[in-house]
């Protein structure tokens, strides 16, 4: 079936050369001079995309935009003047999928024009199979949660990826951020494309420029080679700016005008190249704030942000946490080859739906990473999740708050609401999980308590026995029996650590694991039995932690 097109302009010259270069890709066209015309032709007629000027004597192309976008999803896309940034962006907004500047470059119209025909493609696999299109599949398949809030993001997600709007994606750390910007990318008509994610935050400033735009050999000391920037190489694709708000300013600035002019230039190359890029970023910062604070630039905030993106919490779609723990643990038997698929058991599924999770969709994860190591059979309880925040289900408490009375996901609440929360939830907690298996020890897990070693965070833990740190280390002290004694912490009292809690955890959950192979002569299954886990959990831990038996040697 032919293509047709409703082309709005009304320069008679350039309809007319839009017209022969739609005609030479296959698809017939329409011409309306004004914008009633065009609404009567397209009230008439069944286009399958329409290009528009904004400029038309009798009104305003955003007016057809809204109209058209408001009643279908006929790809539309609009004609600026050279210059006119903020009415390009203004149509983005109102859901136009792409825009060309004027004076027109016919490369740059032929591309917008197949990116229009892709997407058309798409609609009509989509509306063969309503039920099971390709992309809901994808979508499904990759961005797990059926709750409430998931539906209307999953149908924005689709609409967004039709178009070419650079969208902002905002939410707290372990959202989604990152696995929604790569679904944008994969379900778009870029999708042959590269994506390429950049940490901004993770480049030393020097050599910014370098990564992001390339450079020529010889142009500075140790530019040994050509090197090709991230914008060339997301050419035709993505470039998805994670982490954008940590972009120092000089660098802010270069970036805006790369993106405004789609070209960039090496460093020490005379010429500027056009890149076809389409631009995502994200920060679980507040962007807006650092705008109003002066560490982020207003306009190019305003250039990356046509189109915010939310996501929502882990903790704001409770209903979705037992889909994504089978998702995670089918995934942990697939990577780690498990012969028989971990399960939860009804409490530990319970559990988790009434856990605080900080850390959102990432903490979940790793929590059932570490349940899989820690559970002695394929079934996962409640004791192997080692969650040792306040079952919130038990405390009617805002959501907010008890974000900062968990204790474990906020090493910074105050000594004050710590005692309160204690004080509110104590009656109501029966059992508290404890995990005390000496790599999970309250000293080592969470450095913080020492600082604050109050009775009543002790009482969190464990509302019955209060350890001292000598008890915490092993509270088992039959396993102890012959062995020394190891200082799991090099902190001081009210210190935290410099590398991170997990880089922390890690080091010194290597230390425990070296120690005890050490004492047995590197035998695992002893090892194993000294440290109170499985011969599984340890392999599984030694692969992790990269220990080899090369370091028996030291
Ligand atoms: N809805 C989801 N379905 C399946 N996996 C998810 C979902 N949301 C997040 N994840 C997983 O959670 C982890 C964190 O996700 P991601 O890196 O996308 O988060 P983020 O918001 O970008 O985090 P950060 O702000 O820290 O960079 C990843 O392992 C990702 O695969």
């Amino acid at each position: 079936m032919t293509t047709t097109a409703l082309v709005v302009d009304d320069e008679v010259d350039l309809c007319r050369l839009m017209q022969i270069t739609l005609t030479k890709m296959g698809i017939k066209s329409d011409v309306a001079y004004t914008l009633s015309q065009a609404r009567s032709f397209w009230k008439d007629n069944d286009y399958d995309f329409c290009l528009t000027d904004l400029n038309l004597p009798d009104g305003s192309g955003l007016e057809l935009v809204k109209e058209i976008s408001d009643s279908s999803s006929t790809p539309i896309a609009v004609i600026t003047a050279h210059g006119s940034m903020d009415l390009a962006i203004e149509a983005l907004k109102l859901g136009a999928f792409d825009f060309v500047n004027k004076p027109l470059e016919l490369p740059r119209l032929r591309q917008l024009v197949e990116n229009a025909l892709k997407v058309i493609h798409q609609d009509n696999v989509a509306s063969a199979t309503p039920e099971s299109s390709p992309e809901q599949k994808m979508l499904d398949s990759r961005l797990i949660g059926n709750s409430a809030v998931m539906h209307p993001l999953k149908k924005t997600i689709l609409k967004l990826a039709r178009s070419q709007a650079p969208v902002f994606l905002s939410g707290a750390s372990g959202t989604g951020k990152e696995v929604v910007a790569r679904l944008i990318h994969d379900l778009s008509p870029r999708r042959d494309g590269s994506f390429v994610p950049v940490n901004c935050g993770a480049i030393p400033s020097e050599l910014m420029e370098s990564e992001f735009f390339g450079h020529k050999k010889g142009s500075f000391t140790g530019a040994v080679a050509d090197k090709q920037g991230l914008f060339q190489q997301a050419n035709g694709g993505t470039l998805f700016l994670d982490e954008v708000a940590d972009l120092p300013l000089a660098m802010q600035v270069k970036l805006l005008r790369a993106i405004q002019e789609k070209t960039v230039r090496a460093i020490g190359d005379t010429k500027e190249v056009p890149v076809d890029i389409r631009i995502l970023s994200a920060t679980h910062k507040d962007l807006s704030q650092l705008v109003q604070g002066g560490a982020f630039r207003q306009d190019l905030y305003y250039r990356i942000n046509v189109i915010e993106l939310k996501l929502p919490t882990l903790n704001a779609r409770r209903d979705d946490i037992p889909v994504l723990a089978e998702h995670f643990l089918a995934m942990i038997t697939n990577e780690w080859q498990l012969e028989t698929p971990p399960s939860l058991t009804n409490e530990a599924c319970e559990r988790l739906q009434h856990h605080n999770f900080a850390g959102n969709v990432r903490e979940l994860r790793n929590i059932l990473e570490r349940a899989v190591t820690l559970a002695e059979s394929s079934q996962i309880d409640v004791n192997h999740l080692g969650l040792t925040d306040i079952d919130i289900s038990h405390a009617q408490i805002p959501e907010t708050e008890l974000k900062n009375r968990a204790v474990v996901s906020t090493l910074e609440a105050s000594e004050k609401t710590i005692q309160q929360a204690n004080e509110a939830i104590a009656p109501q907690i029966q059992q508290v999980p404890t995990n005390l298996h000496p790599y999970r020890t309250s000293t080592q897990h969470f450095p913080a308590m020492r600082q604050r070693s109050s009775v009543n965070q002790a009482e969190i833990l464990n509302p019955t026995t209060s350890y001292n740190d000598e008890e915490s280390i092993n509270p088992d002290s039959t396993q102890q029996e012959g062995n020394e004694k190891v200082n799991l912490s090099e902190l001081s009292e009210g210190q935290l650590p410099a590398q991170g809690l997990e880089t922390y955890l890690q080091e010194q959950e290597k230390q425990l694991i070296i120690t005890a192979l050490k004492k047995t002569g590197w035998n695992k299954t002893q090892a194993a039995e000294l440290l109170g886990t499985t011969f599984r959990s340890l392999r599984y831990r030694m692969k992790k932690l990269e220990i080899s038996e090369d370091e028996s040697e030291s």
